[in-house]
């Protein structure tokens, strides 16, 4: 039985009407996805600041009315010892317009069309629960990026 190591993350959706914005990942963990905006929380800040920030960073974008939290993802990887804890926020609204960054090009998708090809393979599991206005929470085990080789997934009515 292996003893993780928790690391908090988070990703943040961008929602106008029938569209959500995502961004390529350029460069780092990820790298070539597209996914929602994120990273590492920070010493010192909340989840919700650091999903804030990495909107700003990632996207360009200002967070207006703040966030609020639609999911709780673990992901853990064969071989590896650290639990990533992802807190997944939906934000109420932005102004700005998103900008191509070092880490992420931004870019808007219809919710029919989300790229799930070019994501996560889990992507295409908690997505629809998001886009539908529910909550979820969520467990994938990897090998490698590209294989689960098992999951937990529930939706939720309270995080
Ligand atoms: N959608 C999604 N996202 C992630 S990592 C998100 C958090 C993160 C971590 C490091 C840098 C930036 C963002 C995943 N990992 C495994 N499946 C996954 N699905």
């Amino acid at each position: 039985m292996t003893v993780y190591t928790r690391k908090l993350f988070t990703l943040a959706f961008i929602r106008e009407g029938d569209k959500v914005l995502l961004g390529f990942k350029k460069r780092g963990f990820g790298q070539g996805r597209w996914n929602a905006f994120g990273g590492k929380v920070e010493p010192g800040e909340t989840t919700e600041e650091g999903a804030i920030r990495e909107v700003r960073e990632e996207a360009g974008v200002e967070v207006v009315g703040g966030v609020e939290k639609v999911g709780e993802l673990e992901f853990t990887f064969e071989g590896d010892t650290t639990l990533m804890h992802v807190i997944v926020y939906h934000a109420r609204g932005y102004t700005g317009t998103p900008t191509e960054s070092e880490e992420m090009k931004p870019q808007w998708f219809n919710v029919d069309n989300i790229p799930y090809t070019k994501m996560w393979p889990d992507d295409e599991l908690w997505y629809p629960i998001y886009l539908r206005g529910g909550k979820f929470r969520g467990a994938f085990h990897f090998r490698g990026y590209d294989q689960i080789l098992s999951q937990k997934l529930e939706e939720v009515q309270t995080l």
